[in-house]
């Protein structure tokens, strides 16, 4: 029986990290891919029992599918909805660990988080019955006594407002009364709440937006040259606003000479009488209608559209400098993080200013012109105008991290549906084979159910936040109607100039109300901008500077001299490896699996770089020359060639895009392709679906073997281009070859010893790229080495088959 320890022990002296649970936890990357995170923590090394709790916590958590964690390495395996922002997944695994670092002082005061499953947890002495179970709190999830100690603030703070507000409460009301200090207050207690949400935000969700914000001026650079659009989207929303709250100010005012028979300031300015007055003022109401519905529409439509001037902005030179990219920088898992920051993080760019600029504006309007009016017309009044202020941003706020919960969580329901639904589709042929329809059925409606109740508290929170939000807005309202009420019955404010304020404060708040959005959206825009300018900042490939090498005048001679290359993080897959390749000849590279052959044909285009020699081509460094040059006098035909959704004929074209339909067919001709397309209904407008979907292996390669020929360049690489076709068809494919490489450099890189057979000179690799023989084919089978052995195998098997 394994000792009772202490519930969750404080970091020994050996761990990797001791620090106080009140200090973020250190987190690295290990890998962040959509739907999946690995994390590395630190303090989670060789302390299991704070493992466990970290998953548990983890695992209690909607947004997360599955969380793993392993004490003895520290790392943290978390799955989730791919839809799910990866730094909001971050946020939680960081939250996590710190809520379990904090039960360490809980257990002092409180139950404990318990003596589950676990050998290593068990319940202190004395500590409390705990019930078998963590003690969350509420829907943050958050222990027990941390729970207890904010709300204790919370009352004892508001116990001691009220107490001094009732002792002192005619002092309070004179302060407040003063208009400056009012609105000093406000802004101070607004200050405090955006500055806590922004942090809060900033590290739960979008960790990075914060850096970004120090740069000088984002908001500059995300709008770049634009800055004209900028200026004339802000004065058309500047202007709509200030309609508004004409027309806001104009409604009470109408009512006012209604009721009072006639307005003292129209009448100073020639317009006497209430028949007079209220045509003028409806017209003038009317004329605010009409002009805030005009630049209202004007404004909305300048925002967006320079919005979607901002993203194409963004996209078409970000991928014109992708495009630059070396091939290494896409590779893998890297293409799909590139591809999101083209889509989804210059997306963000573009609705950002295309939606929250315009709400911004307003609000700043809004507040703009309240100030100064309220402190102009009534300051007696200016506190009760500003003091829902703060509490309003803060509400605000609170809704819509709320908002956000709620959408992560019906999202892991959507995310479970949605996939089983997929799966069962996909699977359908084992789903009749198994008879298992009912059975399906089932499983999606539980599924479809589970979404839908998660749907319908979603819904309501959504509904009550928004209503929460308006109540607290119209607070002002009623606080203006009373006091305002009474100033004009006390004969301390005009009823004219009351009248016009009635509304204003209403209006604005009704904005304020977007703040927590707007201020989510910023640090997304924010985080999203740092990741596409380090994308802009990686470095492009080199070379577009150096030498022209025309194309006419390549003769073709390559040479690897004392080769040695490593793809980073391996051994290295060419050592010390020596060839030389003669002009307008055909060589055959010939090895196992591995021995990197298609290796040489990177090195030679400059997708990588040797580490020690050089490749050298017509006797000049391949570094040397001009980078498109270079590829231009290449043409590389690999075993999976990409093919792009269109017609054939397009897909033959690319690269040459003027050839004539006599010199495609011809091409086609060569590369065997010509039959097969012929035969198709559509034959050269055949449509070959997603990546070449609707052709067989085979076809697709000659597809691209004859776009490579076409484009007759005067080196040409065939690595493994023809290993999905039968024997027969390359035969006539290698005879049409013969042809149009004579007096081309062509190499010929292949498993099948037949493919090579016919050519001039043959290298044998061994391990490392080493050269082992080298040789035409009637001289390697005298060696009788490897490749004899190999050229036995495959005869051996081709007389069997
Ligand atoms: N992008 C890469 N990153 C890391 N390692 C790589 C990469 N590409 C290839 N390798 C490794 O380099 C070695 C040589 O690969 P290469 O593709 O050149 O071999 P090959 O001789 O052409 O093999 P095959 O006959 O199977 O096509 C292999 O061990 C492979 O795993």
């Amino acid at each position: 029986m394994i000792a009772a320890m202490p519930l969750l022990a404080p970091p020994r002296a050996d761990a990797p990290e001791a620090r106080s649970p009140r200090t973020p936890p250190t987190l690295r990357a290990r890998s962040v891919i959509p739907g999946r995170q690995r994390w590395e923590v630190p303090i989670l090394c060789r302390r299991p029992a704070l493992a466990h709790v970290v998953e548990r916590f983890l695992n209690e958590d909607v947004s997360i599918v599955e969380a793993r964690v392993n004490p003895v390495t520290g790392s943290v395996l978390v799955l989730h909805a791919p839809n799910t922002p990866s730094r909001f997944i971050a946020g939680l695994v960081r939250d996590a660990v710190t809520r379990s670092l904090a039960c360490t002082d809980a257990e002092h005061t409180a139950a404990p988080v318990d003596a589950v499953n676990h050998p290593d947890i068990r319940p202190r002495q004395g500590a409390g019955a705990g019930d078998g179970r963590v003690p969350l709190g509420g829907s943050g999830g958050r222990p027990g006594p941390a729970r207890l100690g904010k709300w204790s603030a919370v009352l004892l703070g508001g116990g001691a407002a009220a107490v001094a507000i009732t002792a002192c409460g005619k002092f309070a009301l004179t302060v407040l009364g003063q208009p400056l200090i009012s609105l000093g207050l406000a802004a101070a207690a607004t200050a405090v709440v955006v500055r806590k949400a922004w942090r809060r935000q900033a590290d739960r969700e979008q960790p990075g937006s914060r850096e970004v914000a120090m740069w000088r001026r984002p908001l500059r650079r995300i709008v770049g040259r634009h800055r004209r659009q900028l200026g004339a989207a802000t004065a058309l929303s500047v202007f709509a606003q200030l309609a508004e709250i004409t027309l806001y100010a104009l409604v009470p005012s109408i009512v006012l000479v209604l009721a009072r028979g006639e307005s003292a300031f129209l009448a100073r300015l020639g317009v006497a009488g209430v028949a007079t007055q209220l045509p003028v003022l409806v017209g003038a109401a009317a004329l605010a209608c009409l002009t805030m519905a005009a630049l209202g529409y004007g404004a909305d439509v300048a925002w967006r559209r320079l919005g979607q001037t901002i993203e194409d902005d963004w996209r078409i030179r970000t991928y014109a400098h992708v495009q630059r990219l070396a091939p290494v920088d896409l590779e893998n898992e890297r293409t799909s993080r590139v591809n999101t920051v083209l889509t989804e993080d210059i997306s963000q760019l573009g609705s950002f200013v295309g939606t929250n600029l315009h709400d911004v504006v307003q609000l700043a309007t809004s507040l703009a012109v309240l100030v100064p009016v309220y402190l102009l017309l009534a300051p007696q009044l200016a506190w009760v105008a500003f003091a829902p202020v703060p509490l309003v941003a803060w509400l605000s706020f609170r809704s819509h991290e709320r908002a956000v919960a709620d959408h992560v969580a019906s999202g892991k329901h959507r995310w479970r549906l949605h996939n089983r639904m997929a799966d069962n589709l996909q699977a359908h042929t084992t789903i009749k084979v198994t008879c298992t329809e009912t059975h399906e059925t089932t499983r999606v409606s539980e599924l479809s159910r589970e979404y839908r109740d998660a749907n319908r508290s979603t819904d309501r929170s959504a509904a009550a936040q928004t209503q929460i939000l308006r109540l607290s807005a119209c607070s002002a309202l009623v606080g203006t109607l009373l006091l305002g009420g009474r100033a004009v019955l006390g004969g301390g404010l005009p009823a004219e100039a009351f009248g016009p304020l009635i509304e204003m404060p209403g209006n604005a708040l009704g904005k304020l109300t977007r703040l927590g959005t707007i201020t989510d959206q910023y640090q997304r825009t924010l985080a999203a901008l740092g990741r596409v300018q380090a994308l802009n900042d990686l470095p492009v490939e080199s070379g577009a500077d150096l030498p022209h090498l025309p194309t006419q005048r390549v003769k073709g001679e390559i040479e690897l001299r004392k080769v040695t290359f490593a793809y980073p993080g391996r051994q290295a897959t060419l050592r010390s490896t020596s060839l030389a390749i003669a002009a307008g000849r055909t060589t055959g590279i010939v090895g196992p699996t591995g021995a990197g052959k298609s290796t040489i044909a990177k090195l030679l285009m400059r997708f990588r770089h040797a580490d020690q020699g050089q490749v050298l081509l017509d006797g000049v460094d391949v570094r040397d020359l001009g980078l498109s040059d270079l590829r231009h006098a290449i043409g590389y035909v690999t075993q999976e060639p990409f093919l792009f959704d269109s017609t054939i004929a397009e897909n033959i074209r690319y690269g040459t895009f003027h050839a004539t339909d006599a010199q495609l067919i011809a091409a086609a001709h060569t590369a065997g392709a010509h039959s097969f397309i012929a035969d198709l209904p559509a034959g050269y407008d055949t449509l070959v679906g997603e990546r070449g979907a609707a052709l067989s292996g085979g076809q697709k390669q000659r597809i691209a073997l004859a776009r490579t020929i076409l484009r007759d360049p005067p080196i040409v690489i065939l690595d493994e281009a023809t290993s999905a076709v039968d024997n027969e068809t390359e035969a006539s494919i290698q005879r049409a070859l013969q042809v149009f490489g004579s007096n081309r450099t062509m190499i010929v890189i292949a498993h099948r010893l037949a493919t090579v057979r016919g050519a001039d000179r043959i290298y044998v690799l061994g391990d490392s790229g080493l050269v082992t023989e080298h040789g035409t084919h009637e001289e390697l089978l005298a060696l009788g080495g490897t490749y004899t052995n190999l050229w036995t195998l495959q005869a051996g098997q081709q007389v069997s088959a």
